[in-house]
């Protein structure tokens, strides 16, 4: 058989892992696929610097789009990143003359995965994109391949390692925030711009590709509530392990009686929990079908993990796969009714710094029970560092199971009463 010739865009962590992996393996993969997958051409910015490979007998390009529409390649490797051009434009040049498509650019297909998925299916060329959500995972096999036989009611996870990093290592070793985002930064975690990591806008990329596999739903993304991280102190994490729980970025996307409820946001597990568990760059992803529930946990970030999927992605292209990109033809997937995040039940966290004065407490208890909030428990905690009588004291509540329309009233009606010295913050947990 003739090789797989591959052009690759983005020679940077993923894609220089992707090349060291592809002659690593190079004899392994052509013996399991029966063709050897062969880099013929690449385009990136930096011609001197050394990615460990010989690239000496690769066509080198400028353009990205040019080497998409005219190198001499069967697939596309998009690896640059970016929501727009070139990434897009490059990604849709290959697909319109036909040539299959490898990205691990979820961002660019959280905003047209459905557009891009179309153009693939014109031309009968592939879209595929393992690497694009939680890294070295293959929950996008296994959505697309493994899980045909149950009705999913539920997917969610922890979808972005540089978060899982920054609060395991604050949580543990009491170290800040700037701290642990500039070593996932070092270590290859992070987006060329981390807010979207730390903003939460990552995770809401990748749910957003989830769910449209898991439900045959257009991808999204603008129907996802979605926080990040960046506004979690270390006060919230230690106060959170001292009631049982670690704090952890979900991303859940759950069938509801409303529609689907997509939402991105700091979420409170019990430490019990095998999520609690997963800890540092390690991505888990639970899938809960009618039938099978089942949770896959592995690298999120990385070169070699990332490279890992784009790999796979391109020996099921050697192997001749076709499969579609969401599943399903683009044109059968179906607008979803979107729930409202006001609607979101649950327990919830939180912490109000208040005026240190009598009567206080009596007003929070007050206008909690005016919407009908149940408290688990309510503990007034001295600021970390203070030792006099402090001016205000941190607030804790939890509450029993409530709506978050009831709980963000409240909080308005708190505030109201001139009680409280800064905003609030809330989060929300998942409980047995
Ligand atoms: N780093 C990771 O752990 C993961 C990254 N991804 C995704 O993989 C993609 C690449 O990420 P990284 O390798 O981490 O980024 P990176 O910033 O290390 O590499 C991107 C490379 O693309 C090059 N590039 C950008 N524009 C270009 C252009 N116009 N022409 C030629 N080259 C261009 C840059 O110079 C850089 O070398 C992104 O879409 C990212 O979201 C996905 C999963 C994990
Ligand atoms: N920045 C992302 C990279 C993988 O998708 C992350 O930290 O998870
Ligand atoms: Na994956």
């Amino acid at each position: 058989m003739s090789d797989l010739k591959v052009g690759l865009a983005g020679l940077g962590t993923v894609g220089a892992a992707v090349l060291r992996m592809l002659a690593r393996q190079e004899a392994e993969i052509a013996a399991r696929t029966g063709r050897r997958i062969k880099v013929v051409a690449v385009a990136a910015r930096d011609r001197a610097k050394d990615r460990g490979v010989d690239l000496s007998q690769v066509a080198w390009f400028d353009d990205p789009v040019a080497l998409a529409r005219e190198g001499e390649i069967d697939v596309f490797v998009e690896l640059m990143g970016g929501e727009g051009d070139p990434a897009k434009a490059a990604v849709a040049a290959a697909l319109d003359a036909g040539r299959s498509v490898v990205t691990a650019n979820k961002a660019l297909l959280a905003r047209c995965g459905v557009e891009l998925a179309r153009r693939a299916e014109a031309t009968g060329a592939a879209l595929l994109f393992e690497a694009a959500v939680a890294g070295g995972i293959p929950v996008v096999k296994t959505l697309r391949e493994a899980m045909e036989g149950n009705r999913l009611v539920r997917v969610s996870g922890i979808l972005n390692g540089t978060c899982n990093y920054i609060l395991t290592r604050m949580a543990d070793e009491k170290l800040s925030f700037g701290v642990c985002l500039s070593e996932a930064q070092r270590l290859g975690y992070a987006e060329a711009d981390p807010t979207f990591d730390i903003d939460g806008f990552d995770t809401a990329h990748k749910l957003a590709l989830l769910t449209s596999l898991a439900f045959g739903t257009r991808v999204d993304a603008e129907a996802i509530y979605v926080e990040g991280i960046r506004q979690l102190t270390l006060e919230d994490l230690d106060a959170a392990d001292d009631l049982g729980y670690k704090v952890k970025l979900l991303g859940v996307a759950v069938r509801t009686d409303a529609g689907i409820e997509q939402r991105v946001h700091p979420t409170m597990v019990p430490k019990h929990w095998p999520l609690a568990q997963v800890a540092g760059v390690t991505n888990a992803v639970a899938l809960d079908g009618d039938a099978v529930d089942l949770t896959l946990v592995g690298p999120g970030a990385g070169g070699d993990a990332t490279a890992s999927a784009v790999v796979a992605d391109l020996a099921e292209m050697a192997r001749g796969a076709r499969p579609f990109a969401f599943g399903m033809p683009a044109e059968l997937l179906l607008p979803a009714e979107r729930a409202p995040m006001q609607r979101h039940e649950g327990g919830y966290y939180i912490r109000l710094a208040v005026l240190n004065r009598p009567g206080t407490a009596a007003i929070i208890a007050g206008r909690m029970a005016d919407q009908n909030i149940s408290l688990e428990s309510i503990v007034q905690r001295r600021p970390v560092g203070l030792k006099a009588e402090p001016e205000t004291a941190n607030v804790i509540l939890i509450t029993y199971a409530t709506t978050e329309e009831a709980v963000r009233r409240a909080i308005a009606a708190i505030e109201a009463e001139g009680v409280v010295a800064s905003l609030p913050q809330v989060i929300r947990i998942e409980k047995d």
